[in-house]
């Protein structure tokens, strides 16, 4: 595209009084031909200026809405104290602090106080954000009274015998551990491989004890608003006061607890403040209360150790993959309801299930039930769970063929 500074020159009709009528009327003709030319020229240079004009509008488009997303991006929470003539007070989460500021009339006149607002780096009020009963209730599971029994765990009644010691005994009978003198645990960590057990044992334990069973995904805890994760810590431990007795279960603690140099996100302050408000709330928290603490973790190697010292998770319990006979248990457990063959030997199925954990032994129970429904049959067979068996690998098999190809 050209842009020459100057325009065509206008052009200019010159007639000699000398000239004849013939030579007059020539000249005339070339000027309007002139005329024509410098009319197609400029009307040329307008279509380019058009066009430039355009893309200029579409960079500044681009701009616009890069800065309403820097504008919008990592904003603070904050709750609204209180609307005064002089502006509107917020406290920020995560450090509490005050701060008077601003927000546009529009925003301002729906304002009250106790709502949620994010702000920007200025503490200027950018948005109101959704009822936080909404925030509480999507991140938090709540249970009055789950319906899992210890008699639905199989493979690890030692771990329940510990879990009851440390979780059931102190809410039951709090005197107990007042007359003899000793703190029951603070928290209680389950660690080990996935779908082994850990929320069944928490979810059996807070049933068991007629305590409220409050879960948290430590994932929910690392969320995108800064000063949201320590807030919801707050809020979990305050739930839990409101609904004792009560059983707090982190499950994924390893999200928000993991060592600095393993943790993938080990830069991120906002984890590390999230961490920091569950220790303290731990901390600060009456050990032989009516409220207990479980977390449970597959990553144990990657947990800071600020968290398993003395008055915080200080009762580990390993949760490990199911022996021979836990398998056995567990497929028995899973097939008790199950219209089984006479003759089916569970524990032969599960002498063969070497490495599957409970999880993997649920669905093999309901894949061998299917293979019995295609069937047009009503009794599940050996050899359903024979070829259960067939198909679980078979698909782990792709899986990991898959995962290969990613990596
Ligand atoms: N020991 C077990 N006895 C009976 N069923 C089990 C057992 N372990 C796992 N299951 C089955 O697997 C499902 C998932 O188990 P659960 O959620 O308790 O595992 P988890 O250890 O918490 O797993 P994750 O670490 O992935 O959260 C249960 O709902 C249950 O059907």
């Amino acid at each position: 595209m050209s842009h020459s500074p100057s325009l065509p020159d206008r052009p200019r009709l010159e007639l000699d009084p000398e000239m004849s009528e013939t030579e007059r009327l020539e000249a005339i003709r070339q000027h309007y031909r002139r005329i024509l030319q410098v009319n197609d020229e400029l009307e040329d240079r307008l279509d380019d200026a058009q066009d430039r004009r355009g893309e200029l509008k579409s960079d500044v488009d681009g701009l616009k809405r890069e800065n309403e997303v820097l504008k919008t991006t990592s904003l603070y929470i904050a709750s609204v104290e209180e609307i005064t003539d002089d502006g509107v007070v917020i406290k920020q989460h995560g450090n509490n602090q005050e701060v008077l500021t601003q927000a546009s009339t529009t925003l301002e006149s729906d304002l009250r106080p106790g709502d949620r607002v994010a702000n920007n780096d200025s503490f200027a009020v950018q948005q109101v954000l959704d009822d936080e009963t909404d925030s509480r209730a999507q991140a938090m599971e709540v249970t009055e009274s789950p319906d899992v029994t210890y008699d639905d765990i199989g493979g690890i009644d030692d771990q329940i015998r510990e879990v009851r010691e440390a979780v059931e005994d102190p809410l039951e009978d709090p005197e107990q551990f007042e007359a003899v003198g000793v703190d029951p645990p603070s928290g209680v960590l389950l660690h080990g491989p996935p779908g082994t057990g850990k929320t069944m044992l928490a979810k059996a334990v807070a049933n068991e004890s007629d305590a409220t069973f409050i879960k948290m995904a430590g994932s929910e805890l690392v969320r995108k608003f800064i000063g949201e994760g320590a807030r919801l810590v707050r809020d979990l431990f305050e739930l839990a006061g409101e609904r004792e007795p009560a059983v707090i279960f982190i499950d994924e603690i390893d999200a928000v607890a993991a060592k600095r140099t393993d943790s993938k996100t080990s830069g991120d302050a906002e984890v590390q403040r999230t961490m920091m408000q569950l220790l303290s709330e731990m901390d600060g928290f009456d050990d032989r209360g009516e409220v207990r603490i479980m977390a449970a973790t597959n990553r144990f190697d990657m947990l800071d150790e600020a968290i398993l010292r003395p008055g915080r998770f200080d009762r580990l319990i390993e949760v490990p993959e199911p022996n021979a006979e836990g398998r056995a248990r567990i497929l028995e457990i899973h097939t008790q309801d199950m219209n089984v063959a006479e003759g089916t030997d569970v524990s032969e199925v599960a002498a063969d299930l070497e490495g599957y954990s409970g999880a993997d032994i649920a669905s093999l129970a309901t894949e061998a039930g299917m293979f019995a429904i295609r069937d047009g049959r009503t009794e599940v067979t050996q050899a359903d769970f024979e070829q259960a068996r067939e198909k679980l690998q078979d698909a782990e098999k792709t899986e990991e063929q898959v995962i290969n190809y990613q990596y």
